[in-house]
């Protein structure tokens, strides 16, 4: 296509997470960039998932401390849960955070926004709103939408999902969670916290990707705060507006008044114009390479809509990567050796790196564990919250992965992520100084435990003797 007829240097479609950092650094750059989006700029994070599930979970923190009665010789009377408030506290949450991905900012950043549905028409181009886009360089950042199981009736019963679960107008009576993966559980134990019955149906593991200890903590934590945990497969559902009911392989009914769908997640990018162009998809999602790029080279794809991780960071990251690889011509390719995430649950369930099975998978007998308690953390203590652990997976004296179930886990990862990437060693973690009495301090002392045994090794007490002796001997 000869350049006169590219009306920009990139066309990002979907500004949500990646889309608005690949978007933003492409026009930070300088380049000419459009920047289309057909709903709410911030997408799936700020508007139906992250923000609004992060500030339930706080509002549910806060009925469940009110409502535990007397602890540390303080009570509160009269604890109840206004579910308007709570709503209340939800928005604002949004509106306080949507500034930073108001259109405006992007357009001050240099990015020219088109509203509409796009569809791609050719290779280099973009159609939306009846308007013609062309530019050497796509960038797809389309997002995913909630994945329907295949349930008998399912399409027919009043369902919720992260879509519209944030807009409900009360408190459900008995909310069925069908799933239990980090959306199935952060929501069944909000609910349950905030007053909801809930009963939380997994055909499977429920947080699979996790370290196992940790999953089961988290368990008992839900359990402990009243959640029922079914394990089986539904595959009926019949009912209507305030009653529901979800039959499972084998024939036990589930009833309830709310079923929140939590079952995983569909990437989006069919029926606009991609199939038709030659672009491969995967078993979820478009295909990509390490640096992103779909089957047609020049077409990126990034964030939910390709195969891979969903989370908010990893979609800012690969909207970085392929900013710097359009903008600078540097191929940056992903890495997921110290990928972090976490579950905010009470207690968190934080990851980094290998999973304690995933590195006996690829290691065998070479991995050791690590493992510190929050009952020895004297900030943990202090609060009362001693459940949980630091569970470090080494290869050797080399950190791979990192599991943390406890209050706050999900802040404790980056110490441990930049060790696993080689950015620090576990010798200078273990050797730093951290400020007391915080909850980090666990990262240190689980490294510094992983030199325990050399550091007082035989060899070195006996430098420290023979040390000792001179001292003795000449002052
Ligand atoms: C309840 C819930 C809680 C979550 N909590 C966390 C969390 O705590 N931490 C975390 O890391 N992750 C969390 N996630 C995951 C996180 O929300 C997603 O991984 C992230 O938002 C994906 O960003 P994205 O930019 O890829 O997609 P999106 O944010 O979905 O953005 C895609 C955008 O593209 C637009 N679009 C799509 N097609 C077109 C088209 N043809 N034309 C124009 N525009 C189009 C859409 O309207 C949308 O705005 C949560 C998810 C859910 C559901
Ligand atoms: N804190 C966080 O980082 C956070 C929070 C929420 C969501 N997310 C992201 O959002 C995405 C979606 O999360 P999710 O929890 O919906 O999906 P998920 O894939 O993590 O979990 C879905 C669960 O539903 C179960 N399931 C599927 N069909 C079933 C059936 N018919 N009956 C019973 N169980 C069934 C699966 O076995 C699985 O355990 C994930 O990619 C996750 O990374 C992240």
């Amino acid at each position: 296509m000869p350049s006169q007829t590219y009306t920009h240097d990139v066309i990002v479609i979907g500004a949500g997470a990646a889309g608005l950092t690949a978007a933003g650094g492409c026009a930070l750059f300088g380049l000419k960039v459009a920047l289309v989006e057909r709903g709410a700029f911030g997408g799936e994070c700020l508007n139906n998932g992250c923000v609004p599930s992060k500030a339930l979970i706080a509002a549910a923190r806060r009925a469940y401390e009110a409502k535990r009665g007397a602890r540390f010789g303080v009570s509160v009377e009269g604890a109840r849960v206004d579910w308007a408030g709570v709503r209340e506290h939800v928005e604002a949450s949004i509106a306080t955070i949507a500034p930073h991905d108001d259109p405006k900012r992007f357009e001050e950043m240099g990015c020219e926004v088109f509203r509409g549905e796009a569809r791609l028409t050719g290779p280099r181009e973009v159609e939306v709103a009846g308007q013609r886009l062309a530019a050497p360089r796509i960038v797809l950042a389309l997002g995913s939408e909630p994945a329907l199981p295949p349930i008998e009736g399912l399409a027919a019963v009043p369902c919720l999902t992260n879509e519209n679960l944030f807009q409900l107008d009360r408190l459900p009576e008995h909310l069925i969670v069908l799933g239990g993966g980090a959306v199935g559980m952060e929501m069944a134990q909000a609910f349950c916290r905030l007053g909801a019955a809930v009963t939380l149906i997994e055909r499977g593991e429920i947080l699979s990707r996790d370290d196992r200890e940790s999953a089961a903590m988290a368990k008992a934590a839900l359990e402990a705060d009243g959640v029922r945990f079914v394990s089986g497969t539904a595959v009926r559902a019949t009912g209507g507006e305030g009653a529901v009911a979800l039959t499972l392989e084998g024939g036990t009914v589930i009833e309830g008044s709310h079923v929140l769908v939590a079952t995983g997640r569909k990437a989006r990018g069919q029926g606009m114009g991609l199939e038709e162009l030659g672009v491969q998809f995967g078993a979820n999602g478009i295909a990509v390479d390490d640096r992103r790029r779909t089957s047609l080279k020049h077409i990126y794809a990034i964030g939910d809509c390709r195969e891979g991780p969903r989370l908010t960071h990893v979609a800012g990251y690969e909207g970085s990567n392929v900013a710097l690889e359009i903008s600078l011509g540097v191929p940056t390719k992903v890495d997921w050796t110290a990928l972090p995430w976490c579950t905010y649950t009470a207690p968190e369930v934080g990851q980094v790196g290998l999973t304690e099975a995933e590195a006996r998978a690829k290691f065998g007998d070479k991995v050791r564990i690590v493992r510190e308690e929050f009952s020895h953390n004297d900030r943990a203590v202090t609060e009362g919250a001693v459940e949980g652990q630091l569970k470090l997976v080494m290869k050797g004296r080399k950190l791979v992965g990192a599991s943390v179930c406890g209050e706050g886990a999900g802040d404790m990862l980056l110490p441990l992520a930049q060790t696993i990437s080689g950015k620090a060693g576990t010798f200078a973690l273990g050797s730093a100084i951290i400020a007391y009495p915080t909850r980090g301090e666990i990262t240190k002392a689980g490294a510094f435990a992983a030199w325990e045994p050399l550091v007082f090794s035989t060899p070195v007490k006996r430098i420290a003797r023979a040390l000792a002796a001179l001292r003795r001997r000449f002052g």
